[in-house]
């Protein structure tokens, strides 16, 4: 009865959705992007004319693109098309790489993070990061949680802090599995249980943007499934991207995707279109397998 409810409700979201398509809702004014959920959201990030080199080697080619406020943004792509150095610019991890150079426009909130003289410890805590294999400390899953808040001032009291562990383990959806072993380590977790940790660990300093680099592809089908749920539900409160290389992830929790080859943004637009209507070749051949 459920499932037969929740196919209903979908055919008729694709259906808005498709609409929504037709009727050219998606036409943007500037500062905002209307997401198929039909709501208009603010710019979160604006980048213009991105270059992102190696040394002498060019990985991003003049890249431009908003990314909405409250809403996950997929950027998907064949391997090494540059998904990744891309998403790392935006807390500025590409800064950790010798020999690495970005130029061009990377707004956050309509402040430039580019901006050398931009405290990176602080932009890092507005803008988390999930990486490709779980990466809890070695440490109990308390301290895993109450290290961020701790080290960025958040705290007063250990009262406090247990609130943020309590809040953030629940809203990554790991408390009640993990209650009575806060004070276990961390790594005898499950690989999908550390994955959810390593979200509330981004979730417990409080970030506004949460980067996620192909956070399931280490997880099996069902972590993966329960990892995807908590992003759907994460984006009532956060902007997030995620790197996939799995078409049916970014259709299940994107609402926009990003399509890259060789370094160059192919096309961007509301995951609905990209995947039935996309306005370049590329972009349809690699979401059919024809290449990647
Ligand atoms: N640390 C680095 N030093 C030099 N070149 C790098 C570095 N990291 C990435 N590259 C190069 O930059 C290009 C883009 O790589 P990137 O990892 O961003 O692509 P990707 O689309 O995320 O790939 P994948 O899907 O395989 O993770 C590739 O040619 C890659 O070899």
């Amino acid at each position: 009865m459920m499932n037969a409810l929740r196919e209903d409700l979908t055919q008729m979201n694709m259906v808005v959705r498709q609409l929504a398509v037709d009727t050219d809702l998606y036409t943007l004014p500037s500062t905002t992007i209307r997401t198929p959920d039909l709501e208009p959201q603010p710019v979160k990030i604006k980048a213009r004319n991105v270059n992102v080199f190696y040394g002498e080697k060019q990985a991003i080619h003049d890249v431009s693109i908003d990314i909405p406020e409250k809403a996950v943004t997929a950027f998907i792509g064949p391997s090494g098309c540059g998904k990744s150095t891309f998403l790392r610019c935006f807390n500025r991890m590409n800064d950790t790489i010798e020999g690495s150079r970005v130029d061009g426009l990377i707004e956050l909130d309509g402040r430039s993070i580019i901006d050398r003289s931009l405290d990176v410890v602080e932009l890092r805590a507005r803008v988390g990061m999930v990486f490709q294999k779980p990466n809890p400390f070695p440490k109990s899953i308390y301290e895993n949680i109450a290290y961020g808040p701790r080290i960025h001032g958040l705290v007063r009291s250990k009262a406090d802090l247990d609130e943020i562990v309590e809040r953030s383990l629940r809203k990554a959806g790991l408390f009640d599995e993990v209650k009575d072993r806060l004070h276990d380590t961390a790594t005898g977790l499950s690989g999908g249980q550390q994955q959810r940790l390593c979200i509330a660990r981004a979730i417990a300093v409080s970030p506004e943007v949460i980067l996620m680099d192909e956070p399931c592809s280490a997880l099996d089908p069902i972590a993966t499934a329960r990892v995807e749920e908590l992003i759907d539900e994460l984006r009532e409160n956060y902007t997030i991207i995620i790197v996939t290389h799995s078409m049916q992830q970014a259709a299940r929790v994107s609402q926009r995707t990003a399509m890259f080859h060789l370094g160059n943004l192919v096309e961007e637009g509301p995951t609905e279109k990209i995947f039935t209507s996309p306005e370049v070749k590329r972009t349809q051949d690699y979401i059919t397998g024809r290449f990647g």
